[in-house]
């Protein structure tokens, strides 16, 4: 579903080169459902921006869905839905369900098919009782169903989320969670996430890439990541200890775990 080959970005901005990504290699199968943490400017939302077209690479190779994703966003659009937590898809001055007529036309879903998979959704996310709100007075959890909503109205085998629980309260979270983990499970999405946040990682991903000075620094379960640090029971400590490790020697890469994990780069 996803294949990733030595990518790289490189930002010049005055003069000053970033290489935000660098040499950055997964493949996601269809079905999974995979996490992907690292440190602030880890090189995170630069991946998603490449993945969904967004950013072209300059160097290394990618495919989503069979497509070079900066090559075909439109062909791409119809196979992936994305979502980005700090930052809307939708038309701020108009009611909800405006917004969603809008990408049903933009996708050119037909009428009745939206009108199914719209039901569908205002079930499972419950988002029923604010449709005719605009969005700009939407809640900050409420406005992250609508864009999960509007992400998925042409029903993508993809979902690609950066940052999908910021900002929401533990009730907000646990639904968002819920309906991520049933979309996996009962619609076989693929899905791939990049969070702060460890509750996500724990509840729901299966595998985890943890993501450092744009590299992948680890590639494999929740328990091979906690098994990095011997002894160390708590993912959150085993994180902390790695960013940590990260920030006193940035190119350093983060130790082996003690036990294999499926695939470990560094
Ligand atoms: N458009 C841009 N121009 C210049 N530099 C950029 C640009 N976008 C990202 N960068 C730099 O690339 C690096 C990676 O940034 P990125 O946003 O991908 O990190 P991240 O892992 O998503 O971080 P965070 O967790 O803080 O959101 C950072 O050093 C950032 O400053």
């Amino acid at each position: 579903m996803i294949e990733v080959d030595r990518l790289g970005r490189t930002f010049k901005v005055r003069g000053t080169v970033t290489h935000a990504v660098q040499d950055l290699s997964f493949g996601i199968e269809a079905g999974e459902f995979v996490g992907c943490l690292g440190p602030n400017g880890a090189g995170k939302s630069t991946t998603i921006k490449m993945l969904t077209g967004i950013l072209a690479p300059t160097s290394g190779r990618l495919r989503v869905a069979g497509l070079d994703p900066s090559r075909r966003r439109t062909a791409l659009a119809r196979e992936i839905g994305v979502v980005f937590g700090q930052r809307t898809t939708l038309w701020w001055d108009l009611p909800l369900k405006d917004s969603f007529e809008l990408v049903r036309l933009l996708y050119k879903v037909d009428r009745g098919v939206f009108r199914r998979r719209l039901d569908e959704l205002c079930a499972l996310l419950d988002i029923g009782d604010f449709l005719t709100t605009p969005v700009r007075q939407l809640s900050l959890g409420q406005r992250m169903q609508g864009d999960i909503t509007a992400a998925l109205l042409h029903d993508p085998p993809i979902l690609i989320l950066d940052e999908p629980t910021i900002g929401l309260d533990v009730v907000s979270k646990a639904g968002v969670r819920d309906f991520l983990r049933r979309l996996n499970a009962e619609n076989g999405t693929t899905i791939l996430l990049t969070t702060h946040d460890l509750g996500d990682i724990e509840r729901l991903c299966r595998r985890v890439m943890l993501i450092d000075h744009g590299r992948l620094a680890f590639d494999g379960t929740v328990a091979g990541l906690r098994a990095i640090v011997p002894g160390e029971d708590s993912i959150e400590e085993v994180v902390t200890h790695l960013y940590l490790s990260s920030r006193r020697s940035p190119r350093t890469p983060p130790p082996r775990p003690a036990q294999d994990p499926p695939s470990v780069t560094a």
